[in-house]
């Protein structure tokens, strides 16, 4: 059985299959794709969720790589049609999850990662409560800012504006299983990996693996 072997959601193929859910998330600037990106280049077995967006594409994103980019109209057409596993406004555009492509892919075995708010990430608390939730701070506010600013992917007001909800979604940092403090990038990251390899080794995950094994040296 997968730990996601709700049975309504998921076709559960394979015995041995065990996968992870992570949810990793932080205020706007804060590093977490560039985090994100280095981790699946170290962990290539896990996925990326790509998420539906009414954001406009920043230079050089692309479609379906990026963000599947959407009107508003169509997004909230596919809410709906509860196309989504989880759903929000943030910084005044709606985000979301596709539930079949995450589904589907935890029940390959696959180790799914989606990088999304603090909103998302309780929704998926409650539907999946076996993920495993990462939240990344900046090391300070004045750091922050110097990154949104630097990144230079944004308008002036569209910066402002991240920096005036950081407050807001940092105030939910206890409910994540892990806070990172991204200062020395290279530290972040290994810590990062640091909880996939520990939640990997989980012994809940192992007896699930290895099933088969135990079983024989029990006989
Ligand atoms: N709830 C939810 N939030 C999302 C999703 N995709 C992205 N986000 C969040 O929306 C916020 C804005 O993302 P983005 O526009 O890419 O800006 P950035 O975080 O400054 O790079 C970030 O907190 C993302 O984690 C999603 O599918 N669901
Ligand atoms: N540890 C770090 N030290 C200095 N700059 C960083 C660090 N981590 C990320 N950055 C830079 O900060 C900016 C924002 O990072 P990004 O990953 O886009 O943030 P987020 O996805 O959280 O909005 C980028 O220009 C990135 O290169």
């Amino acid at each position: 059985m997968t730990r996601y072997a709700d049975s309504s959601e998921v076709q559960v193929q394979n015995a041995s299959v065990v996968s992870t859910l992570f949810v990793v998330a932080a205020p706007s600037g804060a590093g977490k794709s560039t985090l994100v990106n280095a981790l699946l280049e170290r962990e290539p077995a896990i996925s990326l969720s790509v998420s539906h967006t009414t954001r406009p594409p920043r230079p050089g994103e692309q479609y379906g790589r990026h963000y599947y980019f959407v009107e508003r109209a169509e997004f909230e057409r596919e809410v709906a049609e509860g196309i989504f596993l989880e759903h929000a406004e943030v910084h005044g555009n709606l985000y979301g999850t596709s539930r079949d492509k995450v589904q589907g892919l935890l029940a390959q075995g696959r180790d799914v990662l989606l990088e999304i708010d603090w909103q998302g990430a309780a929704q998926i608390r409650k539907s999946k409560p076996d993920c495993v939730s990462v939240f990344i701070l900046p090391p300070s506010r004045i750091e922050l800012e110097r990154r949104l600013r630097g990144r230079g992917s944004d308008a002036p007001e569209v910066i402002e504006r991240r920096l005036r909800n950081s407050r807001g979604e940092i105030a939910h940092a206890h409910e994540f299983d892990y806070i990172i403090v991204n200062d020395r990038f290279e530290d972040a990251l290994d810590e990062l990996q640091a909880i996939v390899r520990a939640v990997r080794l989980r012994s809940s995950l192992q007896c699930r693996r290895h099933e088969a094994l135990i079983a024989e040296l029990l006989a």
